[in-house]
This record gives C-alpha cells, structure tokens and sequence, in this order.
C-alpha cells in the first residue's frame, strides 16, 4: 500500500465544523473527484466521511478523528485510532507529539496496540523530537502534519521543508510532507526534498480559502 503512494499526491478531503460541505456526501465527492485526478490516496477526518468515502473510492484512505481544536486533538486516543480503523481507514493518522494524551497512554503505547490489531500508524509529528519519539515508538509513516501549529516550529507560509529534510535525513521511514503546500511548485519542492508523498488538503479541497486567496490578491494595492 505505502508503494503505491510513493513519490505521489494524497488529498486531504475535510471541512470544518459549521460550513457548509461538512456533509459525508460532499465529501465523498470531492473525494472522488480527487482521485479521478490522480491522487494516490484521500486522508479525511471524522467516522462519517470514513466511511462515506471508502464507499467511494478504490486508493487507501487515510483516517484520523479530531476532537476539538485545542491540544491533542487528531485521534487523540486509542479508542478514537480503534474506530477509524472499523469505519474504513487503512491507514490511522494520530497526533505525533510528546504532549500528554487525553487517555493517560503514551504515544509509544498506542501505537503497540494498534499494531497488535495490525492497523497501520501515520505520525503527525510537530518538530524532529516528536518524529524522533514517533520513529522510536515503530510508527508506520511520519509526517510534519502539525508543524507550526504546536508551539515548537514557526508556521512557514509554505511547507515546512527545513523540517522535512531533517526528517528524511534522519529515519529510514516514508516521511509525508503535509501543511500548507498551497501550488503545484510547494508539492514538487517536498518530493524534491526527499518527501515520499506530498498531501495536500486545502489548496485542493477548501474553496472558502481559495476564494479569499484570490480577494486579497484582487484586494491589494486597491486605492
Ligand atoms: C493542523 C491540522 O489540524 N491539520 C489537519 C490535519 O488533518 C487539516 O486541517 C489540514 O487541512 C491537513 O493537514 C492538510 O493541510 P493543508 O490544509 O494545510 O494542506
């Protein structure tokens, strides 16, 4: 499965609470439409459009659960990484950091018993000592998925590249760049620098934020 998506493009599929295409349907469209334009893979989020998805497409699906917003809130538990697995996910995209978890277990722990179930683990790391715990800990995949939104690294406006070729320099493991690639030239320039997939989630799927990125663009230097 982690062949398959090697040196390609996944699309995250996912809105937020409150908008308007949360909805498992829409999203299991815009999945479709997704994959019909090549990606290798769809990561989404939520039990509903897990499963709405998988019932869509034919590439592996890339499963988290967010809780929240605030702290450990993607996948935060064992229980959340269980149920994403039985909705449909082939892969379970758990937060990465070393900040304590909601239900006491280590990162190290849960990613021991979900092997035990043979659920394959995606790490959303948020800085090199996160991807050094989640390498140690025997995580499948890592990613920079929450680098800059954890404290410990700056929120580039692109990609996180500097930490991406730490990571790829360090662990002989798929590393997944994931945040912010917004072009085609930030998703060239991660598998450039040695990322095995490149995700992308809002360029591709967020029309709210594509169409306030060409406003301001319109908007700029108006009298
Ligand atoms: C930090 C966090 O919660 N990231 C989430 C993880 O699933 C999603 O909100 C992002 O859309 C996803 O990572 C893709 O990134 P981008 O939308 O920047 O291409």
């Amino acid at each position: 499965m982690l062949e398959s998506m090697k040196n390609r493009l996944v699309v995250s599929v996912q809105a937020y609470p409150g908008e308007p295409m949360r909805d498992p349907r829409t999203m299991a469209q815009i999945a479709l439409a997704a994959e019909l334009g090549g990606a290798a893979a769809i990561r989404c989020q939520g039990l509903a459009d897990i499963s709405a998805i998988k019932g869509q497409v034919s590439v592996p699906i890339i499963g988290l659960w967010k809780e929240g917003s605030e702290g450990v809130y993607i996948t935060p538990t064992l229980r959340h990484a269980r149920a994403c697995s039985m909705a449909g996910a082939d892969i379970v995209a758990i937060d990465a950091t070393r900040r304590p978890r909601p239900d006491g277990r280590t990162y190290a722990e849960t990613v021991a018993a979900l092997h035990d179930e043979g659920i394959v683990v995606m790490a959303d790391c948020g800085s090199i000592g996160d991807a050094e715990m989640a390498y140690e800990a025997g995580s499948d995949i890592l990613s920079t998925t929450l680098s800059g939104y954890t404290g410990e690294r700056e929120k580039t406006a692109g990609p996180d590249l500097e930490l991406l070729r730490q990571m790829v320099e360090q662990f002989d493991r798929p590393v997944l760049c994931e945040g912010r690639v917004h072009t085609p030239d930030q998703a060239r320039s991660a598998l450039d620098a040695g990322a095995w997939s490149v995700v992308v989630g809002t360029g591709i799927t967020h029309p709210t934020s594509i169409t306030s990125w060409f406003v301001q663009a319109l908007e700029t230097g108006k009298e």
